[in-house]
């Protein structure tokens, strides 16, 4: 069985713009007829294209989105925008063609103006950082909610109209699905909107024809090597956020050394916040207590403005997203009182597959963790170690086909900072699971302090065995698979869910 891909969301009710309109707005050149052709919706996959479309051919790395301009035209796209190669290919298919130079880079703006995004838009709030994006962003989305606004939130695993949510695809949708799903929330009158912005999107354009209120930064560590070259290439990624064209003022996290190179070359007003002892910035988080179903902090602000509050998930990086998020709302215009009275109790989130307690009151805790980097891993690590009287059991396995880099440091980080270490798969795509697993445990071996070390697959074993050596006290931190539903073998998205398994093995071993 294969699991679903999950929907893009669109308007219900989307209003014709005419193609005469679009040329004339942006100055376009165009061939073939387009006397009263009126465009309703933009698509850059032609499996996808409904009536009424703007098809849209890029230049992909593996075809060119032109060659199916025929095939766009039987499911009822009115139009192509391609580049001039891409009008080539598309010019049998009868439909007119608007030509430009770069259609990938086109296609925020052309889909603001379809859409009318760009009309009376809601508060915008955006969040990038290798770790902590997800994390913050529904921090930001359940602030919001107990100061009374009805939100939308775009992340890697979910998106949310108000109290309507979908599964994610990619963390950041393509600009053309992305005007979409805010024209849908413009008809559910959702008045503040939450996005994660990975590097990826911010290189590709899929945040264009977009301008944030708020922008924030939570930190950068080793990740997607292999999409860029080296680690001063991701950052210049990352600090293109910081520009006047996608937001208005900044908030940047100082945990991090990048973090200062981001207020360095910040294009917009930026303040600073740090969860870091001895580092400080113009906010501050102070941890207070450290438990299992929690962690309270303090945030210091200029002039000693202070609230008390606490995040509903373990560790002190959770205090430190908790944190921005709050900084994120100030800087939007709400004011530090109203938002402490509004989260007096306790910030109310729920952080799918984010060190998610997924066990019992009996028997050893177990958390299902995202966490997929070196500095991932030290964090949750540190804060399940914090929470637990008894030994800490992890499990994990590396991505396959992506950045192979990172996996000795993962191996030497999860051994350093576990008693058992349990290797395992997680996503071995086209790569060769028990070469990743190799690779792993060669990681392991370097740790100064090693954890006992066991290799064990597939996962559902994995799981299973880690349980058989807990106890009471214990815990299992299994980090990877997260919120996710499904496991990518040889490209074949399987229905995996490692929340249930995990449930289904204490259940197994008497732990209901
Ligand atoms: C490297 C990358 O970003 N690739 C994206 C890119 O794929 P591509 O260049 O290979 O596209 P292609 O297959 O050559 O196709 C070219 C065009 O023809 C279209 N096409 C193609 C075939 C067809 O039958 N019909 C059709 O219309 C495609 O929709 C596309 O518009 O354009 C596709 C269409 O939008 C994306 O789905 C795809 O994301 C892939 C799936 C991906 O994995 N991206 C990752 C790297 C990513 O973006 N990750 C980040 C960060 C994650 C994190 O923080 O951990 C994210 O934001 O998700
Ligand atoms: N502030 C932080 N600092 C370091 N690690 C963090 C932080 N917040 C979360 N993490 C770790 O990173 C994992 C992923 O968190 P989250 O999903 O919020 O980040 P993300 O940036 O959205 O990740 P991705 O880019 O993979 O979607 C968490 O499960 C946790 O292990």
């Amino acid at each position: 069985m294969t699991a679903r891909i999950p929907p893009v969301l669109r308007p219900e009710h989307p209003l014709a713009r005419p193609l005469s309109g679009l040329i004339t707005e942006f100055g376009l050149e165009y061939v073939g007829d387009i006397d009263g052709v009126e465009i309703t919706g933009v698509t850059l996959r032609s499996t996808e294209v409904e009536p009424g479309d703007l098809y849209v051919g890029i230049r992909g790395l593996h075809s060119h989105g032109a060659e199916f301009a025929t095939l766009a035209a039987e499911s009822g796209a009115v139009a192509m925008l391609t580049d001039r190669v891409g009008a080539t290919l598309g010019a049998d298919s009868g439909l007119p063609i608007v030509i430009v130079d770069s259609p990938r880079a086109a296609l925020g703006d052309v889909s603001a103006w379809v859409y009318r995004t760009n009309e009376h838009p809601p508060l915008m709030l955006g969040v990038t950082g290798t770790n902590g994006k997800t994390s913050v962003s529904y921090l930001v989305e359940g602030i919001l909610k107990q100061l009374g606004l009805v939100t939308g939130l775009s992340s890697t695993a979910e998106r949310h109209i108000g109290d309507l949510t979908v599964v994610s695809r990619l963390t950041t949708p393509e600009a053309s699905e992305m005007h979409a799903l805010l024209a849908r929330m413009r008809e559910s009158e959702v008045r503040a909107v939450v996005v994660e912005v990975s590097a990826q999107a911010l290189t590709s354009n899929r945040v264009d024809g977009l301008l944030f209120d708020v922008v924030a930064f939570t930190n950068l560590s080793h990740d997607h090597l292999d999409d860029y070259a080296t680690m001063e290439h991701y950052f210049a990624a990352k600090l293109a956020f910081f520009e006047p064209e996608r937001g208005k003022r900044g908030v940047v996290s100082l945990d991090t050394p990048w973090g200062q190179r981001v207020v360095e070359g910040s294009h917009i007003p930026v303040t600073t916040i740090s969860a870091t002892p001895g580092v400080v910035g113009e906010w501050n988080v102070e941890i207070l207590d450290e438990k299992a179903a929690y962690t309270e902090f303090r945030l210091t602000g200029p002039e000693n403005r202070s609230l008390v509050t606490r995040v509903p998930v373990i560790g002190w990086h959770m205090a430190a997203n908790a944190g921005l998020a709050i900084v994120m709302l100030v800087e939007a215009g709400f004011e530090l009182e109203a938002i402490g009275q509004a989260i007096r109790g306790g910030i109310e989130a729920y952080l799918p597959g984010r060190t998610e307690l997924v066990s019992g009151e009996r028997g050893p805790s177990v958390y299902v963790d995202f966490g997929h980097s070196p500095d991932a891993f030290l964090n949750t690590l540190a804060a399940v170690r914090k929470v637990t009287p008894g030994k800490v059991i992890m499990v994990f396995g590396a991505d396959g086909d992506r950045d192979a880099t990172k996996r000795h440091e993962m191996g030497r980080v999860a051994s350093e900072g576990s008693d058992i270490l349990v290797i395992t798969d997680h996503h071995p795509r086209f790569e060769n699971p028990e070469s990743i697993r190799a690779t792993l445990v060669e990681g392991a071996n370097l740790a100064e302090h090693p954890a006992e070390l066991h290799v064990v697959s597939p996962p559902e074993r994995a799981i299973r065995f880690a349980v058989s050596l807990a106890e009471e006290g214990d815990s299992i931190l299994w980090a990877g698979p997260g919120h996710q539903d499904y496991r990518d073998i040889r490209g074949e998205r399987t229905p995996y869910s490692a929340r249930e398994q995990a449930r289904d093995a204490l259940r197994e071993a008497g732990w209901s």
